[in-house]
């Protein structure tokens, strides 16, 4: 059984329409495609956040209210709460009764937060605010991660950390989905790709095929690095 399944789901902005069909399973997915594709549109819905027509299903079952506290989304543009680093993971912690100090520093040691744990979050810089976010990520503990660009604020040696947190997490058994214009990083990290263009699906599969033997002309063009408007 998929983890979720959308089925005729469409979100129609008037200049722009998202309509896809998909079924995402454990492991990691990648939703590749240029900017303006619809990548967050449907990252937004996969996390509940976003109202749309058609049906949506998680583990089976309708997706309602309840189903939002199995899924976390990680940002493009990261948030930070209030008060340290620290602070940020332990109110994380907390949401599962897990708020222990070593827990929250084993987190940010994993991500190369720990020497700023002290530090305010509002403080940080970009990519240490992104690498924040995905750490409060892990700490809440869910079925379902979305990440939207999640090493677009990173250097060379941050964005491998943080993607092998997300290898890690697809190891103990959840069910990742990742939005990227970056190919190196689908190509690295995901057990599938889907390739988005203008809304629509344009073709979804294993990542050797679609980086090998893609089916689609559009397909092709974008994983062998062409642009095309
Ligand atoms: N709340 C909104 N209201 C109106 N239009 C929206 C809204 N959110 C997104 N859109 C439009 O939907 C289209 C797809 O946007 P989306 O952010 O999903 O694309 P994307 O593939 O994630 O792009 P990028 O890689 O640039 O982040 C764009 O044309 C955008 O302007």
């Amino acid at each position: 059984m998929a983890v979720i399944e959308l089925r005729n789901v469409s979100k129609d902005y008037g200049h722009f329409k998202l309509s896809l069909s998909i079924e995402i399973d454990r492991g990691i997915t990648t939703v590749l495609g240029s900017s303006g594709a619809g990548k967050t549109t449907l990252l937004r819905i996969m996390a509940l956040l976003e109202s749309f027509e058609g049906e949506y299903y998680f583990m089976g079952e309708k997706a309602s209210e309840k189903h939002r506290k199995k899924i976390t989304m990680v940002f493009q543009q990261p948030v930070v709460f209030r008060g340290t680093v620290l602070d940020n993971l332990l109110y994380a912690l907390s949401l599962n009764e897990n708020s222990s100090k070593e827990k929250a520093e084993e987190i940010l040691e994993k991500l190369n937060l720990l020497e700023v744990a002290k530090k305010k979050a509002k403080n940080l810089s970009g990519g240490e605010k992104q690498r924040l976010a995905i750490a409060r990520a892990l700490a809440i503990d869910r079925e379902v991660y979305l990440f939207d660009e999640p090493t677009s604020n990173l250097d060379a040696e941050n964005a491998s950390v943080v993607e092998k947190c997300i290898k890690d997490l697809a190891k103990s058994g959840k069910t990742i989905v990742i939005a990227t214009h970056n190919l190196f990083q689908a190509k690295r990290l995901s057990d599938k790709v889907a390739f988005l263009h203008n809304g629509k699906l344009i073709e979804y599969g294993e990542t050797k095929q679609i980086f090998e033997n893609p089916k689609n002309e559009l397909t092709k063009k974008f994983v062998s690095g062409d642009v095309y408007y």
